[in-house]
């Protein structure tokens, strides 16, 4: 019995990577990749999902799933947020904890939005999972984003000094994925 299709557009290697291991082999739907780079469009971190939904359904013209994760400081009013990703480009994850240098709060959420469309004329639906930290000097492997500088509340360690299925446990993704999957696999 084949299961039905659901393409997972996504330019990020370790996203699809995460996104494989949280659903496990046991979800109801065949994964299938896309390696894109879809506009990073500017907005709420809702709007940017739901645009970024709407992009990929052009292209892939099937049941699609696309992901936007913001990293939002509290001392900032919730930037960079969407616009993580150029400010990590642009300042390492050595650099990012310096944004927050003259602010005593260094409090900050994780937020993963995945957004799924199945028609083109439809508002996406969009899972929304949170993870509440702090931001402190890097810790751990440099292998994805800004993991080494995000320490999630009751934890000692970075997500990056983590065991993955620890992270998946509590984090953003593993938040969101949750929903989506209590949705495509109703309890
Ligand atoms: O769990 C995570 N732990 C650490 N870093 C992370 C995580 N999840 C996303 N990230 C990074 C990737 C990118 O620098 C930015 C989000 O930007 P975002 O546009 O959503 O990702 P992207 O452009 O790499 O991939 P995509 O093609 O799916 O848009 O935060
Ligand atoms: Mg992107």
């Amino acid at each position: 019995m084949s299961r039905p299709t659901l393409t997972f557009v996504t330019g990020n290697a370790k996203k699809l990577e995460e996104f494989t291991a949280i659903l496990g082999p046991s979800f109801s739907h065949q994964i299938v990749s896309q390696k894109i780079d879809l506009p990073e469009y500017q907005g709420t971190p809702l709007q940017v999902c739901q645009e970024k939904t709407r992009a990929a359904f052009q292209i892939v013209q099937g049941p699609v799933i696309v992901e936007d994760t913001c990293l939002c400081f509290n001392a900032h009013g919730g930037l960079p947020g969407p616009y993580i990703k150029w400010y990590l480009a642009a300042l390492g994850p050595e650099g990012l904890p310096r944004l927050l240098a003259d602010f005593s709060d260094k409090t900050a959420y994780a937020q993963c939005m995945f957004g799924y469309a199945d028609q083109a004329d439809q508002v996406p639906r969009v899972f929304e999972g949170r993870t509440h930290g702090q931001i402190v000097p890097p810790r751990g492997s440099r292998d994805f984003g800004w993991d080494p500088i995000f320490q999630p509340d009751g934890f000692d360690l970075t997500f990056a000094q983590m065991a993955a299925s620890d992270k998946h446990e509590i984090s953003h993704r593993g938040r969101a994925l949750a929903k989506l999957k209590e949705y495509f696999m109703p309890a």
